[in-house]
């Protein structure tokens, strides 16, 4: 594999607004080969957005976006709607995503035994893994995720994240993904990006965790897990998610 290879996906100043709000702002990313890379922010700081302009869903006002040479990309939608109608098995659904054994994947993700179950019957956890499992199938070079705990309980969350680090292994895929728990994800990600319209602060997990920005935004989080802050960041946002220089709050700044 050469160098150019590596890399997946390629953002660029990646800037853009839905009726005149800043949404993104000067965005730069690079997702690489083989390599987790997840989102955090707050809700509405534009990370759903920012997974879209990726999968060309979204154009944007300003930037570039390019991606690898016929890169196959295998998507989990924040929600999905199913036809509650539908006779619909769970083996049918994740066969669906791509050639491929649905069975096989759905035991790798430990829910083999609901290959003959209806789609609509299965638990809200279960189905994140179902939906993993479609995108598996699509045989990815890259895996697109937003939210993928969403609805399990911490658990299953932790049990997910493994098991999208033990898929990542087995098929040598990149990951971007979407998340609000990095203290649960941090074992199993190489590099975080902390998102609020802007890139506030990236890294490795454990700088990411410690760094001031991120603790302003998420509050005191638990400590277990949390490993070494090393890095400083320069400025805040005002209620308005504009940048307010660090020691210069704006009027309306909610942050201590
Ligand atoms: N098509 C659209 N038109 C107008 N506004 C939009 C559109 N899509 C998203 N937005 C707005 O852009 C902002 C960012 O939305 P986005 O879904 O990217 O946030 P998010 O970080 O994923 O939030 P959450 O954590 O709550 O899922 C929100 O305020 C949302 O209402």
């Amino acid at each position: 594999m050469t160098d150019s290879d590596k890399i997946l996906a390629v953002l660029k100043h990646v800037s853009l607004s839905f009726e005149k709000r800043q949404i993104l702002q000067d965005v730069s990313l690079s997702i690489e080969a083989g390599k987790v890379l997840t989102i955090i922010g707050p809700n509405g700081a534009g990370k759903s957005t920012l997974l879209k302009v990726l999968l060309g869903l979204q154009t944007v006002d300003s930037g570039e976006v390019s991606l690898r040479a016929n890169l196959r990309i295998g998507y989990v939608p924040q929600s999905i709607n199913i036809d509650n109608t539908m006779p619909l098995t769970v083996k049918r659904f994740v066969a669906l995503g791509g050639k491929g054994d649905a069975v096989k994947v759905l035991d790798e993700l430990k829910v083999g035994h609901l290959v003959d179950s209806s789609i609509q019957s299965i638990s809200g956890g279960e189905f994140q893994r179902v939906l993993l499992a479609r995108a598996v199938m699509r045989k990815p070079d890259l895996l697109v995720l937003d939210e993928p705990a969403q609805g399990v309980d911490v658990m299953g969350q932790g049990e997910l994240y493994e098991h999208i680090s033990q898929l990542r292994q087995r098929y040598g895929f990149g990951v971007i993904m979407v998340s609000h728990d990095l203290h649960l994800v941090m074992a199993k990600t190489d590099q975080v990006i902390c998102l609020n319209q802007h890139i506030c602060c990236h890294g490795v997990p454990d700088d990411v965790s410690r760094h001031p920005e991120y603790q302003r935004l998420f509050g005191d989080m638990p400590d277990a897990g949390l490993a070494v802050y090393t890095h400083h960041h320069d400025h805040t946002h005002d209620i308005h998610g504009n940048v307010v220089p660090e020691n210069g709050h704006g009027e309306d700044c909610q942050h201590g």
